[in-house]
């Protein structure tokens, strides 16, 4: 199925809706129908809640005339006097607007566009608790923005049947921790969002469910909201962690058309974004944190767009628009950018906890007012009807016109001697631009691919070493984990075998483009300098497209770090939890000794030398039940090894020697926890870790007292392998100590 795009703006007479709008409405449509703008920003102010009315009656916000908001930083130490803040916006609504005020005012003149072909997005937006679900799900008796649009558009199409035969399809999806989840079949699991050259921007594998009633949708809706990632957190008892994504698809085709008819096809997509938010605000730790950094990156990326496309606007220039920068704003891309009605609902509270939160999100909205975009019409093109061909023969003929003009210029071109070699290789030349162009995006393409998965991976992997904290020795409940892990894995090997296999066409390709400028040699001057300047233009581009990428790539690595870091930091805080925990069960171990000892591992070349933190152990007796360390981070990542003559452990302890921490003097042992975890555990991890203890040999003086910086990311696993006893003996004399431990993988040591 092939389509076309027409553009086509709706008038203002044919609209029959614009009779039902307020006439401010009726002049915001207009201008979005010209193209004036094309965003609306409205602002909606929750009132106090009874819990925030007793703590500080205060209001930061005030609404005027229906357009101005007003936001007053409460007074503190250092500000005395009241400082005041004016914003203006296409709508404000203040704490008494009710739903149906602002759903006729911000989405009900969408509803036309979306029913004639055309795509129209509604999403809120603002911090965590501000009223995003409230505006846009709503409650029993008070019907939020998608299920009135649903009544809405229902009723309409029957009106609409009598000429045209109408179907609505919906899809519900989640986006959480950077996945993409089916809200109403939760089956498929991590969708793929890919850039179809009909469709455009569509999900895989995301069900679409036809609907023929309202209540059909609200069911379906209910179902998936029941299945969408809310958590309490500090701000919000029942917060959203993820952003949800209603989409409704209407195709029509006129009646009485035949099997010619064109089919049209309109997209509502309606979205209530997971919550902006500071985590000191929230207070959250471990999961919710990642949850957090994943939520404000991604509304930070949309953030980026907006800025980009206002940019873009401002300077009347097409450029860059960083869409790429997270699964939202990949998701959102014909919504913000390309063929939309966008209109960005701006969710604040007045309570003065929020103020700082507050203003940023104003602050934000301020910069959507401005974005301008081109809005055309869905065409499906089953075969063009009679009325079109018109049109056709009209495009047709004024691209045989530019042809001839192309043809007739060329003919004045003076002939130079050697003109006809130029020319042929001038087209090997642009064939070859067109290849290389193309090998470069595809491999880019493939690159930000594993990048992804590599994300996704880390976050998994989180959830799985998560999940072993939690349930133990329960294998089942990590089993789908472990598979999705697997899943992920089989994906990464693919991307870098595609990769590979996109190197090495680059690499042959590079070579061949030096090989024209040998051949251009014996060309005129003239000529072979032209070919010289297409062929450096060539290299720029390559080079600017190649920068482009490897910011995206590049930021995608430091969300990596990110992510690895939050993992870290939570394993480091379940740690200590734990430690206190012993401690206080058991006071009388405070008066043992127990320590860290890097020790680094080599291979047996000694090189690829790795630093391991070891629990050295003393005295048997007590017990710990630490959580275990996922032995990927013993396996798969690759410490950064400091060069040094001084073994880095006896540096650290020289610098940190003076602040001893508490915590790590206590005799601790892992060994019968760890036992357990052998005995019983999965059976993944009885295959591949034992864990051996080495007894402490080294004078009290030189031990380590310190806990291992969060960036030494292979210093806390306490995992090592079964092996020979020779080995173990050899690790005893390198290291001074009594038993020794290795690691799979690394054959011998030095
Ligand atoms: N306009 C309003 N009128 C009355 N109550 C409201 C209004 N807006 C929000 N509330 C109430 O405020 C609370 C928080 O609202 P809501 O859950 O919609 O916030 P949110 O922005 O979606 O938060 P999160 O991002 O954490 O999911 C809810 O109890 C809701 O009923």
């Amino acid at each position: 199925m092939k389509s076309s795009k027409s553009s086509r703006k709706i008038s203002k007479n044919s609209s029959p809706i614009l009779s039902d709008q307020e006439p401010e409405t009726i002049d915001l449509i207009s201008n979005m129908n010209q193209g004036v703008s094309n965003i609306l920003v409205a602002v909606r102010c929750r009132p106090l809640t009874k819990k925030e009315k007793e703590i500080d009656d205060f209001k930061t916000v005030q609404i005027i005339d229906g357009k101005l908001v007003f936001i007053t930083e409460p007074p503190g130490p250092i500000n005395k006097r009241l400082i005041e803040n004016k914003y203006a916006f296409d709508f404000a609504f203040d704490e008494t607007a009710s739903q149906q005020e602002v759903f006729n005012k911000t989405t009900m003149f969408l509803l036309e566009g979306v029913l004639n072909g055309y795509n129209a997005t509604v999403f809120a937006y603002g911090p965590t608790g501000a009223g995003k679900t409230y505006t846009m799900l709503g409650e029993v008796e008070k019907l939020g923005i998608m299920l009135m649009s649903f009544i809405e558009l229902f009723a309409r199409i029957e009106v609409l049947s009598k000429d045209r035969n109408y179907t609505v399809k919906i899809s519900y999806l989640e986006i959480y921790n950077e996945i993409v989840r089916d809200l109403i079949n939760p089956s498929s699991t991590c969708l793929d969002i890919r850039e179809d050259p009909d469709k455009g921007i569509m999900v895989s594998g995301l069900s679409e469910l036809i609907a023929s009633s309202p209540q059909e949708v609200i069911d379906n809706l209910r179902i998936g909201n029941k299945r969408r990632t809310c958590e309490p957190t500090e701000a919000n008892q029942t917060s959203s962690r993820s952003h949800a994504v209603l989409q409704i698809i209407i195709e029509y085709k006129e009646k009485n058309t035949g099997i010619e008819a064109e089919q049209f096809s309109g997209k509502l997509s309606l979205i209530d974004l997971a919550g902006s938010e500071r985590a000191a605000n929230t207070k959250n730790r471990g999961i919710r944190l990642i949850e957090g950094a994943n939520i404000n990156r991604s509304l930070l990326a949309l953030g980026n767009c907006i800025n980009a496309l206002y940019e873009a606007n401002l300077k009347g220039i097409k450029s860059y628009i960083p869409y790429r920068d997270s699964k939202l704003t990949r998701l959102l891309k014909d919504s913000l950018g390309g063929n939309c009605r966008t209109v960005m609902i701006v969710c604040i509270s007045p309570c003065t906890a929020f103020y700082d939160d507050t203003h940023n999100t104003l602050k934000y909205a301020n910069r959507a007012k401005n974005i301008k975009t081109s809005y055309e019409r869905n065409v499906v093109n089953v075969s063009y009807h009679i009325s079109k061909y018109k049109d056709i023969i009209n495009d047709l003929k004024r691209e045989v016109s530019e042809l001839k003009n192309v043809i007739k210029n060329k003919k004045k071109v003076p002939k130079i001697e050697g003109f006809h070699n130029a020319e042929s290789y001038n087209k090997d030349l642009e064939d070859h631009i067109i290849k290389e162009a193309k090998n470069r995006n595809m491999l880019f393409e493939a690159i930000s691919l594993w990048d992804e998965q590599q994300e996704l991976l880390l976050v998994k992997e989180f959830e799985l070493n998560e999940s072993y904290l939690k349930n133990g020795i329960e294998v089942s409940k990590s089993s789908s984990l472990l598979e999705k892990v697997k899943k992920i894995k089989r994906s990464i090997a693919e991307h870098e075998d595609r990769i590979s296999k996109l190197k090495s066409q680059a690499e042959k390709l590079e070579k061949d483009r030096n090989e024209f400028q040998i051949k251009w040699e014996n060309l005129p001057e003239n000529a072979s300098s032209l070919l010289q300047i297409m062929l450096q233009q060539h290299i720029i581009e390559l080079t600017e497209l190649e920068n482009e990428h490897l910011k995206i790539h590049e930021k995608s690595q430091l969300k990596q770090k990110d992510i690895y870091i939050e993992m870290l930091q939570n394993q480091l805080r379940d740690r200590i939890d734990s430690l206190e925990t012993q401690i206080a069960l058991k006071p009388e171990i405070k008066q043992e000794k127990f320590f860290h000892k890097n020790i680094e591992l080599k291979d047996h070349k000694g090189q690829n030398g790795k630093i391991f933190n070891f629990r050295l152990q003393g005295p048997k007796g007590s017990e710990s039940s630490l959580p275990p360390v996922s032995p990927r981070y013993l396996s798969t990542k690759k410490p950064q090894v400091r060069e040094s003559k001084i073994p880095r452990y006896k540096q650290k302890y020289a610098e940190d020697s003076s602040s001893a921490s508490s915590i790590i003097d206590f005799k601790l042992n892992h060994h019968n926890s760890t036992k357990n975890l052998i005995k019983n555990g999965p059976k993944l991890q009885r295959k591949k870790v034992k864990q051996l203890f080495v007894s402490n040999s080294e004078p009290e003086s030189t031990r380590p007292n310190v806990l291992p910086k969060i960036s030494d990311k292979f210093k806390v696993s306490p995992y090592v392998l079964k092996r020979d006893v020779s080995k173990k003996k050899s690790f005893q004399k390198l290291n001074n100590v009594k038993y020794g431990v290795m690691i799979r993988g690394i054959e011998k040591f030095t």
